[in-house]
């Protein structure tokens, strides 16, 4: 009997609000495949910290949160606030915290729910490290004024209407520098990643331009 073939993982990174996670949940229900937003389990542990009023930069007590961590913890919590964001830059700088999320997020790809055939895995560095092995590898990316000025609007939409966009778009930078500063895991395009840069486009572009990357990079 032959081996089953291994789960399909599809990898998306990238910088804060590039239109990851818009893309990777499109990619997930056009190819059937299960979708894990990695940013989720980082702003978890960031938002327990900040709940417990303890520092997102100390280093033990990040730890300890992210071994403990559900995503029950988070059910009813607001995670897609500025703060948080930060918090999670500031948590996912610690390799303790990194080593207790990356089991979760391995086991997600090697064994999708629902009996699906594979995942798709948005965060900054799936195609580096949790998922290196992955036959598509996208590094989805912006402008960063376009970027800010995608997740002002979507902040806006949400009724925070005391953030300024200068305050979202200086956040953007202070995140990214973190992000792509640190020693473990520093995001950065995977070495055979191809890079989608969507400042000029829509989603649907967007989308179209990673249908003719992966259908080249598949297994007809
Ligand atoms: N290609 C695009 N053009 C314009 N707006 C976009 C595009 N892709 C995503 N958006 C919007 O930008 C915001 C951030 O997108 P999101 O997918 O959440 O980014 P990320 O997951 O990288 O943080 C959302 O409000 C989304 O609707
Ligand atoms: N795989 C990942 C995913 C997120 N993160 C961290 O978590 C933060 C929040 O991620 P996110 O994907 O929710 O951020 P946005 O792109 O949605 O703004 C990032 O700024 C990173 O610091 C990470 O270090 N590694």
């Amino acid at each position: 009997m032959s081996d089953p073939s291994p789960p399909l993982i599809i990898a998306v990174d990238g910088p804060a609000a590039s239109g990851k996670g818009t893309l990777s949940r499109r990619l997930a229900a056009y190819y059937g495949l299960a979708y894990l937003d990695t940013g989720m389990l980082y702003r978890g542990v960031g938002w327990v910290m900040l709940s417990r009023q303890l520092d997102p930069r100390r280093v033990d007590d990040a730890e300890a949160a992210a071994r403990a961590f559900s995503l029950d913890d988070i059910a009813d919590a607001d995670i897609r606030t500025p703060d948080v964001g930060r918090a999670a830059s500031q948590v996912a700088v610690q390799p303790p915290v990194r080593a207790a999320l990356l089991t979760y997020q391995r086991r997600f790809a090697a064994a999708p729910p629902n009996g699906l055939r594979g995942a798709v895995l948005d965060g900054r560095d799936i195609g580096t490290v949790v998922c290196p092995d992955a036959p598509v590898k996208l590094y989805v990316t912006a402008d960063t004024e376009v970027r800010a000025h995608r997740r002002w609007s979507e902040l806006m939409a949400r009724d925070a209407r005391s953030l300024s966009f200068e305050n979202v778009l200086e956040d953007i930078r202070r995140r990214d520098a973190r992000d792509a500063g640190r020693e473990e895991a520093p995001m950065r395009p995977a070495a055979d990643a191809v890079i989608i840069d969507t400042t000029t486009l829509d989603p649907d572009e967007v989308f179209a331009r990673a249908l003719r990357e992966i259908d080249r990079r598949l297994p007809s």
